[in-house]
């Protein structure tokens, strides 16, 4: 039981502008139903108007998430990845970039969709974000892993609302295995979660 892999959709430039905007704006909506203090009556007006939409949108549904088809690699190519994929409303999106020398990295800012403790980021978000970003170095020395291990030290909070910062590099490689550090800094310079993972490539 469960999904199976299965071939990708493509998006082309216009499918994706699309849905990554219908992204966006799902994305103010959850903040919206977060915070919204319209009442029980406006709450269940809008749920009924939200169950037509949804049923517009799965009028024409397709078997997994798409591809883009314009990313360089396969980890770009996945835009509905939950952490980084722009067409995916469960993503805050973090834009992941990966330089030249290996570092994988994203300015980023979480909305209070993500709090954990009042006022900060929930622990599993920052392990989430963290994952994929180390996940993308270890790849970056051309070894696609999939997490063996993650490693989190939570140093202090991280703040909700305002500009963090991610990076990860890989450390070392040992045959199948890739090794990969990093941290979220807060705006203050000061790291609040620190992490290390073990990346293994599956036996073909
Ligand atoms: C056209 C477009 C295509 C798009 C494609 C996109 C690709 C994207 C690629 C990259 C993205 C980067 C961003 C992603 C980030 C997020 C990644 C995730 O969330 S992954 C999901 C969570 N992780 C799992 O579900 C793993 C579940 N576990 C497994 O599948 C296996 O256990 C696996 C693959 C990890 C290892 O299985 P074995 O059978 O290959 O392992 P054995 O051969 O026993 O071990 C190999 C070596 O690794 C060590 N090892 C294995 N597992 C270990 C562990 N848990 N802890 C410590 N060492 C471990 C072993 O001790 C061994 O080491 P010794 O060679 O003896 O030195």
């Amino acid at each position: 039981m469960g999904v199976e892999p299965t071939v990708r959709d493509g998006l082309d430039r216009d499918e994706t502008a699309a849905l990554t905007a219908l992204a966006a704006r799902i994305r103010e909506l959850t903040e919206a139903a977060v915070l919204t203090g319209a009442g029980a009556g406006e709450a269940a007006a809008v749920a009924d108007e939200l169950a037509a939409l949804t049923a517009r949108l799965s009028a024409v549904r397709r078997a997994a998430p798409p591809f883009t088809g314009t990313g360089e690699s396969g980890i770009d190519r996945q835009i509905a990845n939950p952490v980084a994929g722009t067409i995916n409303p469960i993503a805050p999106p973090v834009d992941i970039e990966v330089t030249p020398d290996g570092i994988a990295r994203a300015e980023f800012t979480l909305s209070q969709v993500y709090e954990g403790p009042p006022a900060y980021v929930h622990g599993g978000v920052s392990a989430m974000v963290l994952d994929q970003v180390l996940g993308m170095a270890a790849a970056a020395t051309g070894n696609h892993g999939m997490t063996a291990t993650l490693e989190l030290r939570y140093r202090r909070p991280t703040p909700l609302g305002v500009p963090l910062l991610v990076e990860a590099k890989a450390s070392r490689t040992e045959g199948r295995k890739i090794y990969a550090d990093g941290a979220i800094t807060g705006p203050d310079g000061r790291v609040t979660v620190e992490a290390t993972a073990l990346f293994v490539m599956p036996r073909r």
